[in-house]
């Protein structure tokens, strides 16, 4: 199986007098494999998605596909992709055109092109258009061209630059589904770059979460959701509320006293001994029900979304947001209900202070 990538301490500066953009990032994506770069604006995913691609020079540090090093290698020999954001076809040449380009580059017999476009076309839902151009296409449509003409070369690897964040937050869900099931059935190691969390957890087999150049976190989205590395990745990964609690440690767990309650929680690694940990529970791990008397909290705002509604609860160790599921407007609490609020122990997680 071919498609094995690694990318060995890659470092980026583009001038000396800044910190690097790309900064010692080393990870191993398995052939077949979707991972996804993933950080807030500016902590150079793209940069090392383009080194990747060879777009661009690494100042140090070195990308291997197969256990072959690339750095003599040049972009179009690369046996990768890439999809972008702006879709990146040509305008003056037919939807066949567009994804027959890269097999002419190739020297292909007039039957192989036909037949390897004829399969891309199908693969992708574009049966039928092959002779409109461009401008004569639905956004999603136009990706799905640019899709079929990255795989129709058949590449070892797949890049991706943020492909659908010019769509619509309908259209984007139904390409996140179509990326990925093409992508599972031709096997191809991918690297996809995101700013939108939500689309990383949905599609990646691993998420990498940088922040200022460097990896903080690289795992399965249910390891970076429940187990983050750091205060930055669980607060940039959904939502999160943190209390701010005495922690001591006992065999890898810590016991925390909060919400009027000793608990045995989940501790991050890096905490020992006794100090004062970052509780994290997320708001859907929040139970919210109302008391007669006084509780230990109270309702200080109502959010509805219709199939959630978000509580913020104040409580004497801070504001929780709470998020219920299906609530039924009648049940909907008011402003300054009296509530106890609780969590089950295993939903929560200690880290250390920033
Ligand atoms: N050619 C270049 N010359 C100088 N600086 C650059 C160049 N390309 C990128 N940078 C800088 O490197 C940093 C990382 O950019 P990069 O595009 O990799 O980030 P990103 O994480 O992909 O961000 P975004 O989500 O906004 O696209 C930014 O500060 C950017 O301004």
């Amino acid at each position: 199986m071919t498609g094995l990538l690694r990318l060995e301490n890659l470092t980026k500066s583009f001038t000396w007098d800044a910190p690097p953009v790309v900064d010692d990032v080393s990870l191993e994506a398995a052939p077949g494999e979707f991972i996804t770069l993933l950080g807030p604006s500016g902590c150079g995913k793209t940069t090392t998605l383009r080194i990747v691609a060879g777009f661009e020079t690494a100042t140090s540090g070195r990308v291997l596909l197969d256990g072959v090093p690339l750095d003599d290698v040049p972009a179009q020999r690369r046996s990768m992709a890439m999809v972008f954001q702006n879709y990146a076809l040509f305008p003056h040449l037919s939807v066949f055109d567009n994804v027959a380009y890269g097999l002419r580059l190739r020297d292909r017999t007039r039957a192989e092109l036909t037949e390897a476009v004829r399969i891309a076309l199908t693969s992708m839902n574009l049966v039928g258009l092959e002779g409109r151009h461009p401008h004569e296409l639905s956004g999603g449509q136009q990706q799905r061209v640019a899709l079929a003409r990255a795989m129709v070369v058949q590449p070892h690897v797949l890049l991706f630059d943020e492909p659908l964040s010019n769509l619509d937050a309908k259209l984007r869900g139904a390409m996140r589904a179509e990326i990925r099931r093409v992508q599972n059935l031709l096997g191809i190691t991918s690297l996809y770059v995101t700013h939108d969390q939500d689309e990383a957890m949905a599609m990646s087999d691993r998420i990498v979460v940088l922040d200022r150049g460097r990896v903080e976190q690289i795992g399965t989205p249910a390891e970076i959701y429940l187990r983050p590395a750091s205060v930055f990745v669980a607060d940039f990964i959904g939502r999160a509320n943190f209390l701010e609690v005495p922690a001591s440690m006992t065999g890898g767990q810590a016991i925390v006293t909060v919400l009027g309650r000793r608990q045995i929680v989940a501790a991050h690694p890096l905490l020992t001994g006794d100090s004062t940990a970052l509780l994290m529970i997320r708001p859907e791990s929040v139970r919210v029900t109302p008391t007669a008397v006084e509780g230990n909290g109270s309702v200080l705002g109502v959010t509805f979304h219709g199939a959630s509604v978000d509580y913020q609860v104040e409580t004497a160790g801070g504001t929780l947001t709470c998020t219920v599921a299906g609530p039924h407007p009648g049940e909907l609490l008011a402003e300054g209900t009296n509530v106890n609020v609780s969590f089950a122990a295993d939903r929560a997680y200690a880290l250390p202070r920033r």
